[in-house]
């Protein structure tokens, strides 16, 4: 059985959530790693957790109100993506360093029959490796990947077949439904060690056969790993705060693929004048990006637009594309807001567009505001050294319900 996830609704990830429930404890500590059929003894939220029509907040909320402290491992593994978030937002220039690395490795494909052959064969399935070929074909199928089965996809990619590991993050964020700049990019630089140093993950064929119970039997995979060249990490910068905003002002809403659940600035009193979706999968890769994601997303956008219907007026796209910035100025006009809210967009394409957008709203007086939750502005400023540390600060958060 294959996940699908048809269902981009926010109805749909709760019933999801309530299956998993009850294996979120004890279980999940125990069964994780497998990756059997179906994917039995992990969430498969992530696509949920990615567009937020689920809050790692929630999830982790259920979990330990049905399994307390038993829940720690789950909810140390949700921990990883706020990890990752803040660990990027403290250091967006290894966001734009990995851009170019793919360009730079684009390029160099069109140069080197070899490496371009030997590329088209990882990204469809061809090399001839046991288990590496089925999750090329099941990633691009299906849009989601067993943690363990990422993990020794980077690693055969990078030490058995020698590819950068750049192209690697670059095919995972065009085919992944929860494809995400922080936790694709910094997942990738820990296999290749530049996430910690000395610390590169190699994936061996015993475990995998182990893992797999016995469907995989990959031969051929690197005995060693090899150093990857890249520069330093760069030293942490201020973390990103939230904006805030006026309530006696006109305000408009902007909704986008980093967050599409509104719930909570509605709930502390925003009625926007008019409400606007901005998505841009296809801003996540120079190469194509899968349909899947496309249609999973605006799938989300339906639903909440549904679901938040009697709160959100005058609705207006999705709006995506390269005319989107002159499209999202041109509504902000309409509108009549002199204040547009968003939910604060973490290091990516959206953050990027925002940017863009910023600018010409400010020629226009009018105000861009990215309002954070409550949840990053908690956690991402301790992102600045390794997990241990940072799941230790978190977890006393959480008991304190500061989380
Ligand atoms: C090379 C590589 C690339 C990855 N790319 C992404 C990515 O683009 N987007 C993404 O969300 N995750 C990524 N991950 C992390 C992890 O593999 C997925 O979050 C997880 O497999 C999602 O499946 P699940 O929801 O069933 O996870 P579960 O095990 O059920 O975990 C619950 C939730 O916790 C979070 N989580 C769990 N493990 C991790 C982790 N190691 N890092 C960050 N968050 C985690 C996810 O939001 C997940 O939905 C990557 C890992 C590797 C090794």
């Amino acid at each position: 059985m294959t996940p699908t996830f048809s269902a981009a609704t926010r109805a749909c990830a709760l019933a999801q959530l309530a299956q998993f429930i009850p294996h979120a404890g004890s279980a999940y500590a125990k069964h994780r790693n497998l990756h059997r059929p179906g994917h039995p003894h992990v969430s498969q939220l992530s696509p949920y957790l990615r567009s937020r029509l689920l809050t790692e907040a929630e999830v982790i909320r259920a979990a330990r109100d049905a399994h307390g402290d038993s829940a720690e491992t789950f909810v140390a593994e949700v921990l990883w993506r706020a990890y990752w978030k803040g660990w990027l937002e403290i250091r967006p220039h290894v966001w734009r360093e990995t851009q170019a690395g793919v360009a730079a490795s684009l390029a160099r494909l069109d140069r080197d029959r070899t490496l371009a052959h030997t590329y088209e064969a990882a990204c469809t399935g061809q090399t001839g490796i046991d288990g590496f070929d089925h999750w090329a074909r099941d990633l691009t199928a299906t849009g989601y990947l067993h943690n363990h089965q990422r993990m020794c996809f980077a690693s055969i990619w990078l030490y058995t077949l020698h590819l950068p590991w750049q192209l690697g993050a670059d095919f995972f964020l065009r085919h992944l439904l929860d494809g995400d700049p922080a936790s694709n990019t910094l997942s990738w630089r820990w296999v290749a060690g530049l996430h910690t140093p000395g610390k590169q993950y190699l994936a061996q064929a015993e475990v995998i056969t182990t893992l797999s119970d016995g469907r995989y039997w990959p031969k051929g995979l690197a005995q060693r790993v090899f150093p990857v060249a890249a520069p330093p990490s760069p030293v942490p910068g201020p973390c990103p705060q939230g904006g805030l905003w006026n309530r006696n002002l006109p305000t408009a809403l902007l909704l986008h693929e980093d967050d599409l659940s509104p719930d909570w600035l509605l709930q502390a009193g925003l009625r926007p004048l008019s409400t606007a979706f901005l998505l841009a999968p296809g801003a996540r890769s120079p190469r194509p990006v899968s349909p899947l994601i496309g249609d999973f997303l605006r799938r989300a956008v339906t639903d909440c637009s549904r679901r938040l219907a009697a709160d959100l007026s005058t609705l207006h796209g999705p709006v995506q594309g390269p005319g989107a910035v002159d499209a999202l100025v041109a509504w902000a006009r309409q509108s009549g807001a002199v204040q547009i809210v968003t939910p604060f967009a973490p290091v990516g394409p959206v953050a990027s567009l925002l940017a863009s957008l910023d600018t010409r709203l400010a020629a226009e007086n009018i105000r861009l505001v990215r309002a954070m939750r409550p949840y990053d502005a908690a956690l991402w400023p301790h992102a600045t050294q390794g997990f241990f540390r940072f799941h230790q600060t978190a977890r006393h958060l959480i008991q304190q319900g500061l989380v």
